[in-house]
């Protein structure tokens, strides 16, 4: 059997006497595009806070390449190859396009080249960062100020933040949140090419980018998984109809 790119066993939080998360289990493959799915409220958010170490679990297991993450702190979990955007945008918006893409370069480089010299380290930072403009679309906007951009373009950024690292697990926050259809369509696209050949896990309210970017969704309610599975096998499944699908999928039309 291959170890699952990230694994949740049993996974269980509480806020007080609050129970949030009810025991989660999950395993997202290698490469595998995964959707979680739910009502406003049903703990997707914190399922991510907990998956990349904000929060400590109340009980349960997670576990990224079969290695338990207990005890790790985010910035250790993020340079074991897990990395996420957030629902809030998260750029310097006084900080060039390119600075903005080159930081995060730098920090999650920084450390494992401290050897090379400055020029060698400076010339590779540099390519880097142009790699990842060309791969989000914003090589003609290098120069302006991050806080200039329209907001899909901004989201565009944000999304190559998450990237830069070079993690092969990523996680994104409702990326389509706010956006036009058109917008829409664009952040779409440009998620597919840069996930390409990644383990994809991202939270999402648009059942359109839902449907049409996952592999496999998983539906959480009151803290629980309902569902999990192929898109159409989840569409058809009456639970998930009943307790959250056929609503959203109205609000949609
Ligand atoms: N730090 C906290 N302390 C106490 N309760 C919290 C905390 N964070 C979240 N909660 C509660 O946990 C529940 C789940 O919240 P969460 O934000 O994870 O849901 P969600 O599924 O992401 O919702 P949405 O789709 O609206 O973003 C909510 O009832 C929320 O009030």
């Amino acid at each position: 059997m291959t170890t699952a790119a990230l694994e949740l066993r049993n996974l269980q939080k509480s806020f007080g006497k609050t129970e949030i998360i009810r025991g989660v289990n999950l395993a997202v493959g290698k490469s595998e595009r995964h959707a979680i799915i739910g009502p406003n409220g049903a703990g997707k958010s914190t399922l991510f806070n907990l998956i990349t170490g904000r929060f400590p679990q109340t009980a349960g297991e997670v576990l990224l390449h079969g290695q338990n993450l207990a005890g790790k702190a985010p910035f250790e979990i993020n340079r074991m190859g897990l990395s996420r955007s957030f629902q809030i945008t998260n750029i310097f918006p006084k900080m060039s396009v390119f600075e903005n893409v080159r930081c995060s370069l730098l920090w999650s480089m920084g450390y494992k080249y401290n050897f090379w010299s400055m020029v060698g380290r400076s010339r590779a930072l540099t390519e880097g960062a142009e790699q990842i403009l060309e791969q989000i679309n914003l090589t003609n906007r290098r120069d302006l100020p991050a806080g200039t951009l329209s907001y899909a373009e901004q989201r565009a950024l944000e999304i190559g933040i998450t990237i830069a690292g070079g993690a092969d697990v990523i996680m994104l926050d409702e990326p389509t949140a706010g956006m036009s259809h058109s917008e829409t369509d664009y952040i779409v696209e440009l998620i597919r090419t840069v996930t390409e050949g990644k383990t994809l896990i991202m939270v999402e309210h648009d059942m359109g980018v839902v449907f049409g970017l996952a592999d496999r969704i998983s539906v959480l309610v009151y803290g629980e998984l309902i569902a999990t599975g192929r898109p159409e096998d989840v569409r058809g499944d009456p639970k998930v109809q009943e307790a959250y699908l056929g609503a959203a999928l109205e609000a949609e039309h």
